[in-house]
């Protein structure tokens, strides 16, 4: 097989961003000056049709017939420019980073060549395919130091991936076949063993495809507060347009001329609304949202939709899964409890047989324990009958000589037994409960109406865990986990991962279930989940996040995937989605304060001639009409350039109530909106005195 060294890019979403570079960002500027680009916004729309209109003006008044001296329109036009180019630039410099990101990730999606199988079976007849001609349900053999070559799910083997080209982390990850970690994604590598994998992804839909699509921002949608606020700002646009509509009769345009002669120009009358209209917020804007997809990927979470992102800043339900989400999720057969009267040994026996043909983790482990244990060796299944575990009936086994053996959850195994006129010992009950309340999964083994005894499922809580659910209950988030296991196991890993409240014994459907219901109540649901039981769950919650290492359905079903599958990563989440959010509401308070100072500075300048009374509204003291309206286009220009780092690094989020943060940014946003333009305005005007 053909293979180039995919782990040698370094190419991970994590990789640092290269610096800026300002050639490209002024060149992307200038190309997004196009009238197809600019028409999506519309308040830039406005002052680009009124560069356009300066720049007419000028020419005309170089032509000798201008409006007013053509030095002023001169830079009235070059300054309504450049408002145009800054509010650009700052697109181009949210987007420049996704950029480099996504080239980062083009070197990862190499094409290779695939070995397609004609059985789902190792040994089966193959042949070479390129990576980008699979069609999903074909099989693969994937072998040791070769790529994965597109998305799919193993079928047969297990292998350690190296999955650091796409999630960064270098520590390689067990993907094995059957269970919650199957799932494999195209461009990562085997370092031992091999698999048999089926294709899960269409050509040019794989994992790495729609990675990178999102870091370049293609399939980036307006989000429905993104719609609204636009909605906002064209009507505040409309608003100010009429209004120096209306002017337009004191203008040249129109017939009453005061005394001195003198009238308002049409450059003048263009100024006005732009320094009126919301530029900062305009210009600004879509940066917010790209710096926002941005920053989730810098915190390695794959977000498929910028409205996922936002809600996340609302969020105040979490629930999660337990095992594999909030445990590590590889639970392991560790010992064997005989019920009165059963030999240790049978127990075991019984409990391999009833794993033999049990693909997941559990049962694999479970066969691994009676031999390790006892020696006990696994057997040729003929003619017997494999019962797979499923998520509802919680349970798994064999029909075998004659035999009905089974294994699954206590509730479930009682079930079993007493709907075929057999007792569950109490015995057993005492055992069950022993091992849930130290937190493991306890497995009850039935052969026919007999209860044999209990297998014991250790896992593992994941480090950290417990400060960061107090963190998200600083927030005012409440954490619930959702689990198939009994109610002493959920309570006791409850208890150690310190969340608000639990569901045992949740089928999917209870899943879905509760989250309708938190729905119902008009809280915003998040959801964090790996495996396939999950994925209607994910996919009904408003906020849902799949383990990276979890089922290709969970990743699906979900609108993010976080690539550490670190279920605590919801609290960077929904802080990157509360920063979007209050970065937009602070750029907008800012931008709509900032008119009080233009009033002042241009509606004096502008109608001292025809009403000089108006002089008296100067109180900036600015030096002439002329420059108090040049100064006042080029603080509105300016201020674009000043905000740019803020729109895109976000208003910096603590954990604090709603309330507060929100009279603390009005504060801040809208005083120092007020105040800015007077001093920005009046120290312009002193530069710019020289020049008149
Ligand atoms: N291979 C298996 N054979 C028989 N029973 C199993 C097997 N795996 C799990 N069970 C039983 O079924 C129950 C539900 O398992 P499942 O993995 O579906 O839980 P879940 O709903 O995903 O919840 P969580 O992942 O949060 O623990 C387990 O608690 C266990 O008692
Ligand atoms: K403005
Ligand atoms: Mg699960």
């Amino acid at each position: 097989m053909s293979q180039v060294d995919a782990t040698a890019h370094g190419a991970s979403i994590v990789s640092k961003p290269k610096p800026v570079e300002w050639t490209s960002v002024i060149g992307e500027a200038f190309k997004k000056l196009s009238p197809r680009v600019q028409v999506k916004n519309p308040v830039m729309f406005v002052v680009y049709l009124g560069s356009i209109v300066a720049t007419l003006l000028w020419i005309q008044a170089l032509r000798g017939n201008g409006e007013a001296p053509s030095g002023f329109i001169f830079a009235i036009a070059v300054w309504l420019w450049f408002t145009v180019l800054f509010a650009n630039a700052a697109e181009a410099l949210a987007e420049g980073r996704g950029k480099a990101q996504a080239d980062a990730l083009r070197a990862t999606r190499q094409r290779v060549v695939a070995r397609v199988l004609k059985e789902p079976k190792r040994e089966s007849e193959s042949w070479l395919t390129p990576s980008n001609e699979l069609d999903v349900g074909v099989h693969l053999l994937v072998e040791t130091g070769e790529i994965i070559p597109t998305d799919g799910e193993v079928v047969q083997g297990a292998a350690s991936v190296d999955e650091s080209a796409i999630t960064g982390e270098s520590a390689p990850v067990i993907r094995e076949a059957g269970g919650d970690f199957c799932s494999v994604t195209g461009g990562t590598r085997v370092l031992s063993d091999w698999i048999v994998m089926r294709v899960t992804a269409k050509p040019g839909e794989a994992f790495l495809d729609r990675m990178i699509a999102m870091v370049e921002g293609a399939k980036r949608g307006k989000t429905p507060n993104e719609i609204a606020l636009t909605i906002l700002l064209v009507a505040l646009t409309l608003i100010f347009l009429l209004v120096c509509v209306t002017l337009l009769p004191f203008s040249g345009f129109g017939t009453i001329v005061n005394g001195s002669g003198s009238v308002v120009t049409i450059t003048v009358l263009i100024a006005l609304l732009v320094c009126l209209i919301p530029t900062t917020i305009g210009a600004l804007l879509s940066a917010v949202g790209i710096a926002g997809m941005s920053r989730m990927m810098k915190a390695n979470v794959l977000a498929t939709s910028g409205r996922a992102i936002e809600a996340a800043g609302d969020v105040d339900v979490l629930l999660l899964d337990k095992t594999g989400t909030i445990t590590l999720g590889n639970r392991e057969a560790t010992k064997f409890y005989p019920a009165p009267r059963v030999d240790e040994r049978a127990l075991a026996d019984a409990a391999q047989l009833a794993s033999l043909a049990d693909e997941t983790p559990e049962g694999r482990s479970i066969v691994v324990l009676a031999k390790t244990a006892f020696n006990i060796r696994g057997r040729e299944l003929h003619g017997a009958e494999a019962i797979a575990f499923s998520a509802q009936t919680r349970m798994s086994g064999i029909n075998i000589d004659g035999r009905q053996i089974r294994k699954g959850a206590g509730s479930a195994i009682r079930a079993h037994v007493e709907a075929i006129g057999g007792v569950f010992p109490r015995e057993v009950t005492s055992i069950v409960e022993e091992v849930s309340r130290r937190g493991s999964t306890p497995l009850v083994v039935s052969d026919g109406i007999n209860v044999l005894g209990v297998v014991e499922l250790k896992d593992i809580v994941k480090g950290g865990i417990k400060e960061r659910f107090a963190e998200l209950r600083a927030m005012g988030i409440k954490t619930v986990m959702i689990t198939g296991d009994n109610k002493l196991t959920a309570a006791a890993i409850a208890a150690e991962a310190g969340v608000d409240d639990y569901l045992a014994e949740a089928t999917p459907e209870d899943k879905l279930r509760l989250i309708r219901e938190y729905q119902a109540e008009g809280r915003l649901v998040a959801m964090t989940g790996d495996g396939t039981n999950d994925a209607p769950a994910l996919a009904q919650a408003d906020v849902a996040v799949a383990m990276n290492s979890g089922t290709q359905a969970a990743k699906e079903a979900g609108n993010m995937v976080d690539l550490d599958s670190n279920p605590t990563k919801l609290l960077r989440v929904v802080e990157v989605g509360k920063q979007m959010i209050m970065t937009r509401g602070a750029l907008t308070t800012f931008s709509v304060a900032n008119d009080l100072a233009k009033y002042f500075a241009i509606i004096p300048a502008a109608f001292v001639a025809t009403y000089p009374p108006l002089a008296a509204l100067n109180i900036m003291g600015l030096h002439s009409p002329a420059s108090a309206i040049l100064s006042a286009v080029i603080f509105n220009a300016l201020i674009i350039v000043v905000l740019i780092p803020l729109a895109l690094q976000g208003i910096k989020y603590r954990a604090e109530p709603a309330a507060r943060l929100l009279s603390r940014n009005l504060l801040i946003y809208g005083l120092g909106g007020i105040v800015a333009p007077f001093i920005g305005i009046k120290l312009i005007d002193i530069l710019l005195t020289p020049f008149f």
